[in-house]
């Protein structure tokens, strides 16, 4: 029934619908059931410890025996070594929110993320079947490891440079990610803004000028998407937005309400967060920020400074202060366990393709 099966064909999944991964907010128990139905389902590791990732990985196996992949940002320079008078005005700014939640002592920025080596080779010693990465390859020794024990590695770009640069790495899969995208920005060769192309603008050109498989991702959201990435070149989809509603993933619920009330022109491209850029639903922390960007600390600092007030702020159902990363399509969920939603966008295919035939 798909146009083109050269992913899943690679992938050895039914469907060419990739659950996105996605740090924070993806479960076991979501990965399985969109592996179970046919997809591929992916944990986003970047911020689990990796002890934790190795549980993780056999409970996943425990869920399904069908292909999962598993996510990790790559390798980069990490900042959160910082001299207390680098982190004082941002830690005096989160104090006066800290006092009004009630929320005790802002803490020091730790590290949240990796180590990479420790992560990665736990991903290896379990022989996952599908690498993906984020901000960029991983180094190219990584790659030829991971190819060696026969697993696959897909890695996001936000440009047709980014694109071919990773098949020249080795990498075997292109998740062309697009302007309306949730979560961070996967730009890692150029300047964030030169990587803010949309998707129906990036796919046909990634596609064009790489002969590796292209998958689709931002702002797709059910089966219309689906078809025009087809339409556009690509070989699969890669959704995240359209699975934050799902029950099974561990967002606050305060985070699963605002999805689904989102209107069109609530997201926005913010480094308030995590000191690098990424598409969340606009709050007050967004908002209240807007005029102490000079104290905003380099990833992943930013991230860890803020952790005790985003967690204060879901426990007491507040939306203000916590990060809810999401794509410009979020008006479009549906509040559907994962499989179900599966069936239903594949149902929705067949109808939109059927529409489309010339009489
Ligand atoms: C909540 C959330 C968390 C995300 N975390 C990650 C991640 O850890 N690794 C990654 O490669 N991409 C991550 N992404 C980005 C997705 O891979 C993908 O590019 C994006 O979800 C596609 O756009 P859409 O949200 O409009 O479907 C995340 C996206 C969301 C919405």
């Amino acid at each position: 029934m798909w146009p083109k099966t050269e992913l899943i064909d690679l992938l050895k999944i039914a469907h060419p619908i990739i659950q996105a991964p996605m740090a924070g907010a993806s479960t076991p128990e979501l990965v399985a059931a969109v592996s179970n139905a046919g997809g591929l389902g992916s944990y986003g590791g970047a911020a689990t410890a990796p002890a934790e990732l190795r549980q993780i990985i056999r409970q996943i196996r425990d869920l399904t025996d069908q292909p999962f992949a598993v996510n990790l940002f790559a390798p980069a320079v990490e900042a959160y070594e910082l001299a207390p008078e680098q982190h004082f005005p941002m830690s005096e700014l989160l104090t006066i929110w800290h006092n009004e939640l009630d929320a005790g002592s802002v803490p020091e920025p730790i590290p949240i993320l990796g180590p990479f080596l420790e992560q990665f080779n736990i991903l290896l010693e379990e022989k996952i079947p599908i690498f993906s990465f984020h901000f960029g390859p991983p180094p190219i020794e990584a790659i030829r490891e991971i190819h060696a024990i026969g697993s696959i590695v897909l890695v996001t770009a936000t440009t047709t440079g980014e694109a071919k640069a990773l098949v020249e790495a080795g990498v075997d899969v292109i998740i062309a990610q697009g302007f309306e995208a949730g979560g961070h920005r996967g730009t890692f060769a150029v300047p964030y803004e030169h990587g803010l192309i949309g998707t129906a603008t990036l796919v046909p050109q990634i596609a064009d000028a790489v002969s590796v498989p292209v998958v689709a991702a931002g702002g797709i959201m059910d089966a219309r998407g689906i078809v025009a990435a087809f339409a556009l070149g690509a070989s699969g989809v890669q959704m995240g937005t359209a699975f934050l509603a799902c029950p099974e993933n561990n967002i606050p619920e305060v985070y699963r309400q605002a999805v689904l009330n989102c209107k069109d022109e609530d997201t926005v491209i913010t480094e308030v967060f995590s000191g690098r850029p990424a598409r969340a639903i606009r709050n007050r922390f967004i908002r209240e920020m807007e005029n102490h960007k000079d104290k905003i600390l380099p990833f992943p600092a930013q991230m860890s400074i803020g952790r005790v007030l985003r967690q204060a702020s879901a426990q007491q159902s507040s939306p203000d202060f916590v990060s809810m990363w999401a794509g410009q399509g979020a008006t479009l969920a549906q509040a559907l366990p994962a499989e179900e939603l599966i069936q239903k966008m594949i149902q929705e295919f067949l109808a939109v393709t059927a529409s489309l035939q010339v009489k």
